[in-house]
């Protein structure tokens, strides 16, 4: 890979691609084009608001791409790389989607076709997903650095097995949801004391933006846990309920039903 400006063509403009598109469209090494499944609005949304080409179909500018970006669903993927194979000529090929390992990618794409897992989180919009990626057997040092500098440009990355993104991807990729529900509940419950939804929003968002950065510092979440819980106060009360309402067994069930769909 050559020239400093990278051609990214993102085929997908939903939910996931717009939170990537978002995260890079400052940074000048790269040139972003969007293809979606042909819902027109949607389309120029993605253009209008972030000011990126959008193309109704990823043939026009397969030959000019270094980088074609799946944020599709899983489930169209096959059909897509079996077309998509036609035109591979040196292109990174990357996917975001649950499931869609490296080994899957090359069984349907030419041999010696470089391609790469990243599994980000809706975050990237803020510059802030913590991304688990991993390549293919057929990158080099210039595809991972390029990678690296997209990653970078959506928040912090960590490059795990193909294996292990499997097993991660409801903690990175899902659980963002499953703390937006606990704060939906944090908040529904502040705004029952009186103040104003964004009072209450910003009450709750404030506490959690605090207490990740608790955890950064370094302590396990056991020990902070305790250091809240004054012995016998009202914390304490609280996480009695937890632990009687099998708090750990739910999240583990939720993971567990994660990878159960991610199977399929
Ligand atoms: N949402 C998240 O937090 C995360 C999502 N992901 C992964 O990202 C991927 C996309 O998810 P998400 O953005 O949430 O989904 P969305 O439903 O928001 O977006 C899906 C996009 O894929 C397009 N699409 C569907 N079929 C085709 C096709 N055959 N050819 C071209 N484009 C197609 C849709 O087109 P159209 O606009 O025309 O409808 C749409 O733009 C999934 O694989 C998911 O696993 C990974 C990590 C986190
Ligand atoms: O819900 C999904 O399928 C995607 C994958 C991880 C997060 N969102």
């Amino acid at each position: 890979m050559s020239s400093t400006i990278k051609r990214i063509l993102f085929i997908g403009a939903g939910r996931m691609a717009q939170a990537i598109i978002s995260g890079l469209k400052n940074q000048s090494d790269f040139q972003i084009s969007v293809t979606n499944n042909g819902n027109d609005q949607r389309l120029n949304y993605v253009r209008d608001t972030f000011d990126v080409e959008v193309i109704e179909s990823w043939r026009e500018e397969i030959e000019t791409t270094d980088v074609v970006v799946l944020a599709m669903p899983p489930e169209v993927h096959d059909s897509l790389l079996n077309e998509l194979a036609k035109f591979i000529d040196k292109h990174l090929i990357v996917t975001v989607a649950a499931g869609i390992g490296p080994t899957y990618l090359e069984e349907s794409l030419p041999d010696g076709t470089p391609v790469a897992w990243m599994m980000p989180n809706t975050a990237a919009q803020v510059g802030q997903s913590m991304t688990l990626y991993t390549c293919g057997k057929h990158t080099d040092s210039s595809h991972e650095e390029l990678l690296q500098k997209m990653l970078s440009g959506i928040g912090s990355y960590e490059k795990v097995t193909e294996e292990q993104i499997h097993e991660l991807t409801p903690i990175t990729g899902s659980a963002p949801a499953f703390i937006y529900k606990m704060a939906e509940a944090l908040v529904n419950n502040a705004v029952d004391s009186g103040i104003s939804e964004q009072q209450a929003r910003k009450l709750v968002s404030e506490m959690i933006g605090g207490a990740a950065s608790m955890l950064k510092n370094g302590e396990s979440p056991k020990e902070l846990a305790e250091q809240v819980a004054s012995p016998g106060g009202v914390t304490a009360a609280g996480l009695k309920v937890f632990d009687e309402n099998n708090f750990e067994s739910l999240i583990n069930n939720a993971i567990k039903a994660c990878h159960q769909r991610a199977e399929k």
